[in-house]
Parts: C-alpha cells; structure tokens; sequence
C-alpha cells in the first residue's frame, strides 16, 4: 500500500480532553466509522486555553473562543481534518477557510436541575444556594426566585458535580445533555422546561468544523447530518448573530419544529433577572435564518439593546 493510499483511509479529529469533549469526538469517530467501512478516525488531543484558565467566570476571561481557537489552528495547518465541538460553544465567525458543516443529531436540549437535597427548584427554601455561572441560567433563576443565593461555579462536569457532592451548593444547574453524555442521566433530579429555563443557542447539539476546501472530508461527513436539528440550530444562530451578544450577556434561544413549522424563541435579559426581553417566531423552515433575524430585531426595540449597550459601555461588541 503507498503512503497516500494509507491516508486516504485516516480522518483526524482535533479535540479538547474534557470526558464531555471526548465523548463527543469519540461520537463523531464511531458515527463515521460506521458509515464508511474501511476508515480510520484519529483523535488528536490538544490543551485550550479555556482548558488552562478554569477558576475565572467565562464571561470575563473572553468568551467560549477560548475552547475553539487551538483546534481551528490545527485544522488551518493541517494537523488535523475535523474539530467536533457542543454548538453551544461555537462562535458565530469562523476563520477564513472554515467552517460547520454538519450538525448531528440533537440531544436533550434542557437544563437540568441537579441537587441532593431537593427534588425541584421550587421545594428549595429561601436563601438557598445554587451553583452555575451561566448568565442566561442565573438570569432567569433570580427571576423566578429572586431569593436563591446564586454562586459561581466553574470546570467541568465532573468537577462542578463534585462541588455540589461536598456540600458548597444546594443545587446546580447544568445541561441534560452533557450529563446524559457521561452517563450521569441519574443525577438530573428535574429537566426544567424552556419555559422555565430557555436553553441556550444550539444546547444539546454536536457540530463539526473542517477546512471547506476539504471536499473529501465533507463528503464523509455528509451522513452525519441531521436536517432536523441542523435547521433548528440554524434559526436560533441567526438570532444570536444578529444580536451580536457574545457572552456577557444572558441569552436564551431555541427553536422546535412542529408539524413542519419552527417555532423559535428568544430571551434577552439583565444577568440579576430584573429585566427579561422575550420573543418568539413561527415560520417555514425554509426561512429559519429570516426568522432569527427578525426576532433579534424584535428583541433589540423591546429592550435587548439598552441591555446590550449597557454591559458593552456603549461600545460595539468584538
Ligand atoms: N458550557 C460547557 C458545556 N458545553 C456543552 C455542554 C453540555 C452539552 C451540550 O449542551 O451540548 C456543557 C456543560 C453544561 O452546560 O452543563
């Protein structure tokens, strides 16, 4: 066999090694083995700089690029073909020469109420303690119970469980799907409802990224796309772009497809729960990035951009 035939036959996936970032190259690996007989998928494990700075609120450090920046590079030098990433972490602009191009199958998109003690949020008595350093959770948890105690919580899935396991919390909230992942679906006491917590953009969704001039790479991936899903993401993208919120400020958006129908809708709120702009969309699927965008607009006259300019001084977001 000639080298070049040899890797033909390879497919490397740069990844973070969080177990919830290697769960999800290890789906991607196992999904394009099974639909390409003869194929070898590689993980090539790296260390992000978000992976590095692990005790400061993300919303301070800059944002969720911090986990994508080292795997794009790979791609851009070629030490790797694909980066597989949770939606919910992907920044809406993507280095010249890259881009998503298949969106797997949706997960739970839910929040989950996770806690020891308590069996739901509203059996937790007053001046209880909840752990998430999420804006748009904490956002609408201060609404709902402006008397809960919500302190950061940062790290990994595992780690952030076992903070709660040692008594510094009362309950957290994290993602169903990260939790069904590793296997930990047990520890979801509760799933809050979108109308209770409005997921984020793309929550529960797996992407992958690779350089759009690799045809072949693309067609490979072509089996893993999810229609349903990618469309759905789509709509609640759109609206997250146009707001141009980034990561300072609490926003929710989801979208569902009913009987063929999207219906999307958009949080935007102040991160202690006071203000909470509120929207939503019905429309063909056909028009999902239409529909994010006029909702954004809706949201931006409601009251989002005095949110917006409020957390930036004035200033366009970067
Ligand atoms: N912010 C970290 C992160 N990124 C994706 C998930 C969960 C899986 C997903 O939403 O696809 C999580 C953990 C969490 O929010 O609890």
């Amino acid at each position: 066999m000639t080298v070049t035939s040899m890797l033909d036959n390879v497919l490397r996936i740069a990844t973070r090694q969080s177990p919830l970032a290697l769960w999800q190259a290890q789906y991607v690996k196992q999904r394009l083995e099974v639909s390409h007989p003869g194929l070898t998928v590689e993980l090539v494990p790296m260390v992000t700089r978000g992976d590095v700075i692990l005790d400061t609120p993300l919303a301070k450090v800059g944002g969720k690029g911090l986990f994508v920046k080292e795997l794009e590079l790979a791609l851009l030098e070629n030490r790797a073909d694909i980066a597989v990433h949770s939606m919910k972490d992907v920044p809406v602009d993507f280095p010249e020469g890259l881009g998503l191009v298949t969106i797997c199958e949706r997960d739970d998109p839910r929040d989950a109420f996770v806690s020891n003690r308590y069996a739901s949020l509203d059996e937790m008595p007053h001046g209880s303690i909840v752990g998430t350093s999420s804006l748009r959770r904490q956002c609408q948890l201060a609404e709902r119970r402006p008397d809960l105690v919500i302190r950061s919580l940062r790290g990994n899935v595992g780690t952030r469980l076992s903070k709660l396991d040692n008594g510094e919390y009362d309950a957290i909230i994290l993602a169903v799907a990260g939790l069904n992942r590793l296997g930990l679906a047990s520890r979801v006491r509760m799933a809050l409802p979108p109308e209770i917590s409005l997921p984020a953009v793309g929550q529960g969704a797996v992407g992958v990224e690779c350089r759009l001039d690799d045809t072949r790479t693309r067609t490979l991936l072509e089996p893993l796309n999810h229609k349903d899903t990618a469309v759905r993401v789509k709509a609640e993208r759109a609206m997250n772009t146009h707001l141009e919120g980034g990561c300072q400020v609490p926003i929710g958006s989801y979208a569902e497809l009913i009987n063929g129908e999207i219906w999307l809708r958009g949080l935007v709120g102040s991160p202690d729960g006071s203000i909470q702009v509120r929207g939503e969309r019905r429309g063909k699927p056909e028009d999902a990035e239409q529909l994010g965008i006029s909702l954004a607009e809706e949201l931006l006259v409601n009251g989002a951009r005095a949110i917006l300019d409020e957390v930036y001084n004035g200033e366009a977001p970067v």
